[in-house]
């Protein structure tokens, strides 16, 4: 037999330097990003080389090579992320750990945010800090803005325990420079220090709570959260620093944030585009809330009994794409496809690029929660094929907080509320997945349309609550 010479996947490597990088960031920078994988899987097949952000790299759009990658990690592969984003996150955070300590911390971080944890206690208040932000609601809202204050506050609240109050809206607000700074830079790949500047008002603030906390734990005051169990880890003989439990948090805060208020704003534009998608949903959380007192909590039970909201959830994961996919570098050969990566080489396996193929899911384009629909549940694809949380040992440790707090969401949203989009808005994926006006829509409450007032009535209100409006202007 002829031996097959083993070689690096076919490819473009582009201008000296640069690469892609241009072709790259343009076409995320559209509506449709697809014609760059497109354009090279069509040349060279779903595994191929290019250049881009100042390195070859391989990238894969192979739901079976992207499974062996998301596997393989911490064997052939490691996590590997720009200077930017290391400095942004900081050294000690789950995403930049590695070996041994990263298995410690994954699973600890798995097990606050299981699903019986959530059952247990985080859901009451998922449903009672979603519902707070609704109750503001009126008349014209950004929603990406207050899916992302709703993100923030169950975030403080699941990490340290904190309701939202003065102090957590003005750390929301430093932290908000923070990220949209980071964001704003043409090319955040290629930054690193301007972040960490503002970062540090945040960080201080944060070892604040923690060194507060500190001392309650030793005084023998625990707390439910993730802080606690971070406090709580150091007897089992970790001894972290008030440094490293900082660090740890702020790059909770900074993976959960962007990406649960996202896919909340984007379930909500694509079923406002698909009117029988939103009567359908809207129908079953309709159902779960005629069994239930107005303000009365949703339940578990209730959480799971919403089968169709699932499949939105998921079709927006899909459609959506809020990490397109991931980047890690080979720490050895790897034999893959029929091709060899040398060691030490970048790898990009791109979520985005299986999700959006026809191959894998008919009609990959166009948004259809239908297709979820599988025998008495939610379809599962094959391995590898729907990956939206990235899998192996890097698994997203948030996927079922977010996925319960979308559908709260979503339930208290159609069950409370009819709205129209204010303007046009379009999807942008470049530096992230994001819309670029942040979906403005306006709002209008049912119970307020059920129970028409009288004018008297309204105007009395008015005047008892004048007072309240205006006094602290
Ligand atoms: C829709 C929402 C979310 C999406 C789409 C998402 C997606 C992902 C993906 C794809 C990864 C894998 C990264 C890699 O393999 O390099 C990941 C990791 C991670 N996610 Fe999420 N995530 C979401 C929400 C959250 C939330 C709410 C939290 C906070 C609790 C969170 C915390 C993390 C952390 C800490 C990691 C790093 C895990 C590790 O490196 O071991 N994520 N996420």
């Amino acid at each position: 037999a002829r031996r097959r010479k083993l070689r690096l996947p076919p490819g473009n490597y582009g201008l000296p330097f640069i690469g892609e990088t241009l072709q790259l960031i343009s076409a995320y920078k559209t509506e449709n990003p697809e014609p760059f994988m497109d354009e090279r899987v069509g040349r060279f097949g779903p595994i191929f080389t290019t250049h881009v952000f100042g390195e070859a790299t391989v990238f894969s759009a192979d739901p079976e090579a992207n499974r062996f990658i998301l596997q393989n990690e911490g064997k052939l592969f490691e996590s590997s992320y720009p200077s930017s984003i290391s400095n942004l996150l900081g050294k000690h955070s789950l995403l930049l750990m590695k070996g041994s300590l990263h298995k410690r911390m994954h699973s600890l971080t798995m097990s606050f945010a299981n699903s019986s944890i959530i059952k247990d206690h985080l859901l009451v208040d998922i449903d009672r800090l979603i519902r707070l932000n609704l109750d503001s609601w009126t008349g014209h809202v950004f929603l990406m803005d207050e899916a992302k204050k709703i993100t923030f506050a169950l975030t403080m609240k699941q990490l340290m325990s904190y309701d939202p109050c003065d102090w957590t809206e003005s750390l929301r607000k430093e932290y908000l420079l923070v990220i949209e700074g980071f964001f704003t830079i043409p090319l955040p790949f290629f930054s690193t220090t301007y972040n960490t500047a503002i970062k540090g008002k945040v960080v201080e603030a944060l070892r604040l709570v923690v060194r507060k906390r500190r001392e309650e734990s030793e005084r023998g005051d625990r707390k439910n959260d993730m802080l606690g169990a971070l406090l709580d880890e150091e007897g089992g003989g970790g001894g972290f620093s008030d440094e490293e439990i900082v660090d740890f948090l702020v790059a909770l805060l900074v993976a959960g944030y962007e990406t649960t208020s996202t896919i909340m704003t984007l379930a909500v534009k694509f079923l406002t585009e698909n009117p029988l998608a939103l009567g359908q949903l809207k129908e079953e959380q309709e159902r779960i809330r005629a069994k239930k007192g107005e303000l009365e909590a949703l339940t578990w039970s209730d959480y799971k009994s919403m089968p169709f909201t699932q499949c939105v959830v998921n079709e927006s994961l899909r459609v959506g794409n809020i990490i397109g996919g991931i980047f890690r570098r080979t720490t050895a050969d790897v034999h893959l496809r029929g091709y060899v990566i040398p060691k030490g080489w970048k790898v990009f396996a791109s979520f985005r690029a299986v999700h959006m193929n026809d191959d894998h899911f008919k009609d990959a384009r166009t948004f259809n929660p239908w297709r979820w629909q599988g025998d008495g549940g939610v379809a599962c694809p094959p391995p590898g094929v729907f990956t939206p949380f990235g899998g192996g040992q890097r698994l997203c440790p948030g996927y079922e907080i977010a996925r319960v707090s979308i559908s709260v969401f979503l339930h208290h949203l159609v069950t409370q509320f009819s709205w129209t989009p204010a303007e046009e808005d379009k999807l942008l994926f470049f530096p992230t997945t994001r819309t670029q006006k942040k979906y403005p829509i306006y709002v209008e409450k049912y119970s307020e349309m059920r129970h028409v007032k009288s004018k008297e009535r309204i105007v009395k209100e008015e005047e008892e609550d004048g007072s309240k409006n205006f006094g602290v202007l």
